[in-house]
């Protein structure tokens, strides 16, 4: 791509289409254009928002073709019907929310290179209700768009106990499980992530072969004889002394022969590419105290110094750069 001024000034101002997204999934005006098209008048007034700015709101959402202005009502296309109306299975809100709540951090991406550390809270921790929710379940939003491949990526036969570390709402543990009818899995992740994992899990049906165990995976106990442990997306939101550690201890809690995969945004051993984990570095310096992304060289490093041999990279094209590392005790 070559760099031009047109192209320097739009992505100057890049973030004008995103914000006018996530205000209009924040207000939930998909949700109640779905149920029934509606006039900016009407819609204001059940939302208790002003009026002409949300007629200007829905001009610009309709410009931006997540909808359709018939005479003067407003309602979702079948696409924004289906991805941002709440109670659609397939909602994707949550992820464009969580986008909303770490934006404001990007906007001070100056400050957090002054610094050298994080400008606000980590989204993990510490965080509101909506904003917990958006991160977790945003996570279950991503994830579920790329489970199904890895899960045809990787051999899981002969396997009985997974532990899917980190696991957020569970989906990985959900779609081996899926998979794999004799396998039983543990989630293991911060106990504030309990209900929306026990919640994730039942809706799939799971909740008789998939725990969740509630834990600090750095302090904490994580359990042992597991024959696989899945590690996906908890290294980049820490540092280099506190991943090898992390990795110790998952490969000390596998049996012999069992097998550590991890997935993460991989950097080429450049640092200039793939774009998404260049850019995530920056997302979890804003973020965390020590986040970043690490190259494949890196990781595999991380799991030969735990004791962990046959270290191999699985030949995936995953979006935004994502890859899987695998290993064996
Ligand atoms: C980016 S999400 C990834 C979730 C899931 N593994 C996936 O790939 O969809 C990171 C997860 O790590 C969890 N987490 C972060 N720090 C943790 C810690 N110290 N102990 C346990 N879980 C942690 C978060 O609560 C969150 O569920």
């Amino acid at each position: 791509m070559t760099i031009t001024v047109t192209k320097l000034l739009k992505m100057a101002s890049g973030c004008w289409k995103p914000c006018t997204l996530h205000a209009g999934v924040k207000l939930d005006v998909f949700s109640h254009l779905t149920r029934s098209p509606m006039t900016a008048e009407d819609l204001a007034g059940l939302l208790e928002v002003d009026t002409r700015a949300l007629d200007m709101l829905l001009h610009a959402l309709t410009a931006m073709e997540l909808l359709h202005k018939e005479e003067n009502r407003f309602r979702v296309t079948p696409f924004t019907g289906e991805y941002l109306d709440r109670q659609s299975p397939n909602y994707l809100g949550h992820l464009i929310l969580h986008h909303h709540f770490i934006a404001d951090g990007w906007n001070r991406l100056d400050e957090a290179v002054r610094q050298g550390g994080p400008v606000r809270h980590r989204s993990s921790r510490n965080t509101g209700n909506l904003e917990r929710e958006s991160f977790i379940m945003g996570m279950f939003n991503q994830a579920f768009r790329i489970a199904p491949e890895v899960v045809a990526a990787v051999d899981l036969s002969n396997r009985r106990r997974l532990l899917d570390l980190a696991g957020g709402p569970g989906t990985y543990a959900i779609h081996f499980c899926r998979q794999y009818p004799e396998l039983t899995a543990t989630i293991f992740d911060l106990p504030t992530t309990r209900p929306f994992a026990e919640q994730t899990v039942a809706r799939y049906g799971l909740d008789d072969r998939i725990t969740f165990v509630g834990g600090d995976v750095v302090t904490d106990p994580i359990g042992s004889d597991f024959d696989v442990i899945w590690l996906s997306h908890l290294l980049h939101s820490e540092g280099p002394e506190v991943c090898a550690a992390v990795v110790a201890k998952a490969a000390a809690a596998l049996t012999s022969g069992g097998m550590l995969l991890i997935q993460e945004f991989i950097l080429d051993n450049s640092r200039i590419a793939p774009i998404h984990p260049v850019l995530f570095s920056l997302n979890m310096l804003i973020g965390t105290p020590e986040g970043q992304a690490y190259t494949e060289g890196e990781l595999a490093d991380m799991m030969s110094r735990a004791g962990l041999t046959r270290i191999q990279r699985l030949p995936l094209d995953l979006p935004n750069g994502a890859g899987i590392m695998l290993a064996v005790r």
